[in-house]
């Protein structure tokens, strides 16, 4: 291949073709407009624009955009020109004092009294305007005679709104000594080649070719393809493991009855967390399933079974009291309602609803991954094995579990996972359902149950420091976030 003219100087990543052509036309000239060298080159102004861009990365030119504003009277300030000022023509229409309440039939009085004050013209007092003196013309009177050049009375005319303003952009492009000095020594101005073809390679023609050179040391402009939303990802990812468990998904509405949500749960009618500070109550009731009589029993006496319930009498109206879900767990024990016999294996994964103050690490809605396995002597252990199960395909490989408490499962834990930086970091609770829970609904098999924080697991696994992002769809880190397909994120994944 020749050798191309001070290769050197051009730095490693070479002149375009464009360019060169560009730096051609420019040579000889001062400052050329774009227009100019784009009617030269027979192409267009943009394209002009965009090369003499490379060029003065490059070094070899100098772009300079000048605007230019053209400024004209609108309509309304092309009748001011001719008649005057609002305010003038109002001053001229009396002599010495006019009552306001005349003054005010004036057609032009709305906009011209206000004026004539604040430039001082008159004074008002007891329904009165009285002139005060001659009332010399002003600078935006004087702007108005014209020519419009820009300064404090054209600047008032524009502030008034009479005024308006064209603008226009003119782009000149010079040459650098640098550019000039290249021009001198000769640019290769040959077509160039892209892509070699297999013809060109047959015939031998390639050596002769003016190939393109490609810039490696530059990045390509970023492409922000459109993409899946990282949470929602992660939400997919978490489906996919559980589907691939074996598991069925189910849903259900966000506004569920106290019943569902609270008493079918065991959950005392006097509970903490049933209070209108932790739970977002809703002004509809809604009727009471079949069957809640027996939930009814179970919270006064323990129905047919050994509890002994949580005594007292249970209000059928603050179960149909309607309240947006504070959990998923509702969901579960509905589904098993419907599918008493073994198995289930069902999992759901929705927002769930809290009247938490807002805060990095708190959002009053959130996402819960919530699931039960039904099955003839599944026991504690079982349960232990599968959320570790779970958390490690989830890409976290430590995972622990403390004594926990809740009024629908015994034994409870809550699960903890091993986080760098953080330590251990609870991440939901999980136990097997009661017999209080499950006996109202001929539940005769053991059941687990558990309910994962899903938030703060995406927390965890994008890194963030604040919950709430995931919910802002912030453009610039929803467009930073990797994309991890579920294989390559965790290497723990069989
Ligand atoms: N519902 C519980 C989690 C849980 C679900 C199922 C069984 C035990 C605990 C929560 O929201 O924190």
């Amino acid at each position: 291949m020749e050798k191309e003219p001070s290769a050197d100087k051009r730095g490693p990543t070479g002149v375009t073709q464009n360019e060169k052509r560009l730096l051609a036309v420019l040579a000889g000239h001062l400052d050329r407009t774009a227009e100019s060298v784009a009617e030269e080159m027979q192409t267009a102004t943009d394209a002009v624009i965009q090369w003499a861009h490379l060029a003065e990365e490059n070094g070899f030119a100098t772009m300079t955009r000048t605007v230019t504003h053209t400024y004209v009277l609108n309509e309304e300030g092309e009748v001011y020109a001719r008649a005057g000022l609002p305010e003038r023509q109002l001053l001229n229409s009396f002599e010495g004092s006019i009552e306001m309440a005349t003054l005010k039939q004036h057609p032009l009085s709305k906009i011209g009294i206000g004026w004539m004050r604040k430039k001082g013209w008159v004074t008002i007092r007891d329904g009165l305007i009285s002139r005060n003196g001659d009332a010399p013309e002003g600078i935006d009177e004087l702007a108005l005679k014209g020519p419009l050049t820009e300064g404090e009375g054209l600047n008032a005319l524009i502030r008034r709104g009479l005024i308006v303003d064209h603008e226009s952009a003119v782009t000149t492009m010079r040459l650098t000594p640098a550019g000039e000095a290249l021009v001198n020594e000769g640019l290769d101005l040959r077509e160039e080649t892209g892509q070699i073809t297999h013809e060109h390679l047959l015939t031998g023609e390639w050596e002769h070719l003016n190939l393109r050179r490609y810039r490696i040391d530059r990045l390509p402009r970023r492409a922000v393809p459109g993409k899946i939303h990282p949470y929602q990802r992660l939400i997919n990812e978490m489906r996919q493991i559980l589907l691939e468990m074996g598991f069925t998904e189910i849903s259900g509405e966000l506004v569920q009855s106290a019943f569902w949500n609270f008493d079918a749960l065991f959950q005392p009618q006097d509970h903490p967390a049933r209070e209108m500070q932790d739970t977002f109550y809703l002004a509809e009731e809604t009727d009471l399933p079949e069957g809640y009589e027996r939930v009814k029993a179970m919270h006064e006496h323990g129905g047919d079974t050994t509890s002994s319930g949580w005594g007292g009498v249970w209000s059928g109206k603050k179960a149909e009291q309607c309240v947006l879900r504070t959990h998923t767990t509702g969901l579960s024990i509905q589904y098993l309602a419907t599918h008493p016999e073994p198995p289930v294996r069902a999992f759901c994964i929705s927002r769930v609803y809290r009247r938490e103050a807002i805060d990095p690490t708190h959002t009053p809605e959130f996402e819960q991954l919530e699931g039960v396995v039904m099955d003839k002597e599944v026991t504690f252990s079982h349960l232990l094995g599968f959320l570790k199960e779970f958390y490690l395909k989830m890409g976290f490989a430590d995972v622990r579990f403390r004594p926990a408490y809740f009024p629908y499962t015994e034994p409870s834990v809550e699960p903890e996972v091993y986080v760098d930086g953080l330590g251990w970091v609870e991440i939901g609770g999980a136990g097997i359902f009661r017999q209080e829970v499950t006996d109202p609904w001929g539940v005769k098999t053991p059941v687990l149950a558990w309910g994962l924080g899903v938030s703060r697991v995406a927390m965890l696994k994008l890194g963030l420091k604040d919950l709430r992002m995931l919910y802002r769809s912030d453009i610039d880190w929803i467009r930073d976030a990797p994309i991890l397909p579920a294989d390559t994120q965790s290497s723990t994944r069989r």
